[in-house]
């Protein structure tokens, strides 16, 4: 049977990230995709111009009328924008979600714009991390949530150390903010499980969070572990960057594109 994947983050109107990146990357990896839309976002490859936050008794009747009907075999969380939101995500999650849960802790944007009120953090560490099955900070992000400076390899361990002590099963730190490569660490508690990449010289990055938390959920939803699901979505996501460095959409930075994976031979990507 489809498996069947839920985003909850905020809608980007240029289709790059957000909602629509989701959506994008459920549908090219083959599982039926739904949403719960928790911001609007006026916006294009070179910046935000508006937010607009979703009522909180839209967001509940949005997850609602899901869980209801459609039981999401994997969840990934996105932009939340503020702390109610956050706190509202959390308290739905807690009592209706059993699938496995990718927190993708957005705080700012690509180009610079910020996507989550500062009082959020502090729901995002109590309330929401502690459900995750994987929650994955980008470098900054990790910053903001291990409260220590991250300037080398032994600092994401350490970042990724203090993060697990919120709670979550598994923190993957993104090393795609790092100038001379794009190395992720993975850390479940027990073993740092290194992601090497070669960073792409592109300033086509725009969704490349959003698209890699998403596969995470699909792989998760197809029953593989963390560690393989992570190996996957990387590799996923790297043809994604790859693709958009060739193929420019915008005059900013440019969305990755899904389109590389169509007519790929899946099995080839196992
Ligand atoms: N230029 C690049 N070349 C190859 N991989 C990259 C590049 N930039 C980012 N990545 C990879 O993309 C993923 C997302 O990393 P990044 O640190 O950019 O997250 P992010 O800041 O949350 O993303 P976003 O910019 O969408 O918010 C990671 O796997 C990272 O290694
Ligand atoms: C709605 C929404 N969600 C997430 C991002 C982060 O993505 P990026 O850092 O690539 O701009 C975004 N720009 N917009």
């Amino acid at each position: 049977m489809i498996k069947k994947c839920l985003t909850i983050a905020g809608s980007d109107s240029s289709g790059g990230a957000g909602v629509q990146a989701d959506l994008k990357t459920f549908s090219a990896l083959g599982t039926y995709g739904m949403s719960c839309i928790s911001a609007l976002t006026a916006q294009n490859t070179q910046g935000v111009d508006k937010v607009e936050n979703v009522s909180q008794a839209m967001i509940r009747g949005q997850l609602a009328a899901i869980y209801s009907d459609i039981v999401p075999d994997a969840v990934k969380t996105g932009m939340l924008s503020c702390r109610e939101t956050v706190e509202t995500v959390a308290g739905f999650l807690e009592s209706h979600n059993q699938a496995p849960l990718v927190v993708d802790p957005v705080m700012v944007a690509t180009t610079g714009a910020r996507l989550l009120d500062e009082e959020a953090i502090i729901s995002y560490k109590e309330r929401l991390i502690p459900l995750a099955t994987l929650v994955t900070p980008n470098i900054p992000e990790a910053e903001v949530l291990s409260g220590m400076a991250i300037h080398t390899e032994e600092d994401m361990k350490q970042a990724a150390e203090k993060i697990m002590g919120l709670g979550p099963k598994a923190v993957l730190i993104k090393g795609g903010h790092k100038v001379h490569d794009a190395t992720d660490f993975l850390y479940d508690g027990e073993t740092f499980h290194v992601f090497r990449g070669e960073k792409i010289d592109t300033e086509n990055t725009h969704g490349t969070g959003c698209t890699l938390s998403s596969a995470l959920a699909v792989y998760l939803a197809q029953g593989y572990s963390v560690v393989r699901a992570a190996a996957l979505a990387k590799k996923y996501l790297t043809g994604a960057i790859r693709k958009a460095a060739v193929e420019k959409v915008g005059h900013g930075h440019g969305p990755v594109s899904h389109f590389w994976f169509y007519g790929n031979d899946w099995g080839k990507m196992k």
